[in-house]
């Protein structure tokens, strides 16, 4: 038996295996930015492992992700369908939605989403004001812990930027303490917590059979959310009203009455699927980052006081944050693609159903860009007019035709919520001797370390 042969440098790769074992590490690295620099400095910048037959392509620096993100996006934008543990999440989905989904339903349904986002509200006082109630939600569920420990950041987040897509699908949104609520949060979390499609198990669906326990929670979480979201889809059937059209489900019901967008993209495994990437690709994300926020704030108290001198100068107290004063406030994540053609890059040959993976983080963390990029210096993105510089290599939402969808919503969500709580709190560490990792725990998002602060009243 050969071994896989390609003509981009990488570790030796072993006849049907591949280079499995350094995958799996790989993905379960609490530093893989690390690892992605170790082997960028054996192999250079563009470098590939074997994931048992399939090639993955590393793509680092900024050079090399802006070109096949952006200036060739069109040539590697197509997700790697071949992949086993990609067919069979779409399967047990019964569709592909967007995340996953290539060609005409991947246009159409992206491009409904975007509209839908934009019609309820995305950029508009009706979302804002939905966000606003959120944030007042969180402030009771901080004053609650009366300035004793918080150990829960992202859980107390989490309900809100779940609650912000529920009220766009849905129409309704949950109080924080609801039970409903913390099932569908839980739900997810078991259905996208597991390994991904780029694992031994998504390339060899037998090795299922070895983590029966965590499919078995996979499955039954699919059950439960197919329930709910069947149950609503159902509602909204019988009570759709063309004359009022009350959010992202009706808007996809009238538009499934058109003959040639029912037949092809919108049809109800398109809502179903479209639906849950929309939870699943929305919620964690915006809640994980704010996370990250305000582990920072408590780490760096200097930068948190300016952020509030901002605020009070600009604002004051006497009323909330709103998205217009962010003009006047200066303060202020990768994924995998695969390309269907043989093609070239870099003089590498590039064949068919290759799989790409082009490093935002490596980016953010490129020295010929960035000074000192792992120090915590917001500073470093703005001139001495306070202009904001070095844009183009600021992309935790990716460029090119897979640019996150949801980058309006999420900006809107990070500023609201994070300006707003630092101007009623104080955040700190629980004790001054705590000390902070900021390793981060890899999943999906990279999530922090458990960590606990101190809100108090300011
Ligand atoms: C801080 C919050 C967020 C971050 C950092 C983030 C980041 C990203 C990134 C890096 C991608 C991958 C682009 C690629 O494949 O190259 C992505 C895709 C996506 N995001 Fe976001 N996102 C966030 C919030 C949201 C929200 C709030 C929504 C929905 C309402 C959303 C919906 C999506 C969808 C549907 C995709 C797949 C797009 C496609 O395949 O065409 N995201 N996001």
């Amino acid at each position: 038996m050969t071994s896989p042969k390609s003509d981009i440098p990488g570790p030796k790769a072993w006849p049907i295996f591949g280079n499995i074992l350094l995958v799996s590490q790989f993905n379960s690295a609490t530093n893989r930015v690390k690892f992605a620099e170790e082997m960028t400095k054996k192999y250079g910048p563009i470098f590939r492992m074997f994931l048992g037959p399939y090639q993955i392509v590393f793509v680092q620096g900024h050079k090399h992700v802006l070109d096949v993100l952006q200036k060739r996006g069109r040539e590697f934008m197509n997700r790697p369908d071949f992949i086993p543990g990609i067919k069979l999440s779409r399967k047990a989905i019964g569709g592909s939605g967007i995340v996953f989904a290539n060609g005409d339903d991947w246009k159409g349904r992206r491009r409904f989403s975007l509209q839908a986002m934009r019609d309820f509200g995305v950029g508009k006082t009706s979302l804002e004001e939905k966000i606003l109630e959120e944030i007042q939600n969180i402030a009771e569920d901080l004053e609650k812990a009366k300035g004793a420990e918080i150990t829960d950041v992202k859980t107390i987040m989490i309900k809100a930027s779940c609650n912000v897509i529920h009220s766009l699908i849905f129409g309704y949104r949950y109080k924080h303490d609801n039970e409903s609520l913390h099932k569908l949060i839980k739900t997810m979390d078991d259905i996208f917590s597991g390994p991904g499609p780029l694992t031994a198990s998504g390339i060899f669906p037998i090795l299922n059979f070895l983590m029966k326990d965590s499919v078995r929670v996979r499955v039954e979480g699919f059950s439960t959310i197919r329930k709910y979201i069947e149950k609503h889809i159902n509602e909204h059937r019988e009570s759709f009203d063309p004359e009022n059209i009350r959010d992202f489900i009706d808007m996809y019901l009238e538009a499934e009455k058109d003959e040639s967008e029912r037949t092809s993209v919108l049809n109800p495994a398109g809502l179903f699927s479209t639906i849950i990437d929309l939870f699943a690709a929305g919620t964690d994300t915006t809640a994980t980052t704010l996370d990250w926020s305000f582990l920072f704030m408590i780490q760096y108290p200097d930068v948190q006081k300016r952020c509030q001198e901002e605020i009070t100068k600009v604002i004051g107290a006497g009323r909330m944050v709103r998205l217009s004063d962010r003009r006047g406030l200066t303060i202020h994540r990768g994924n995998f693609n695969g390309n269907t053609k043989t093609g070239q890059y870099s003089g590498f040959k590039i064949p068919k159903n290759t799989i790409i993976v082009p490093s935002l983080v490596s980016v953010h963390l490129d020295k010929t860009i960035w000074t000192d990029p792992t120090e915590f210096n917001p500073g470093r993105f703005l001139n001495q007019s306070n202009e904001i510089i070095n844009k183009e290599y600021l992309i935790p939402f990716s460029l090119g035709p897979r640019i996150c969808p949801g980058e309006s919503l999420a900006r809107s969500e990070l500023f609201l919520i994070f300006s707003n709580l630092l101007q009623r709190f104080e955040f700190s560490k629980v004790d001054s001797s705590d000390m902070l990792s900021f390793e981060g725990i890899t999943g999906i998002t990279t999530t922090p370390s458990p960590y606990r602060l101190k809100a108090d009243l300011r």
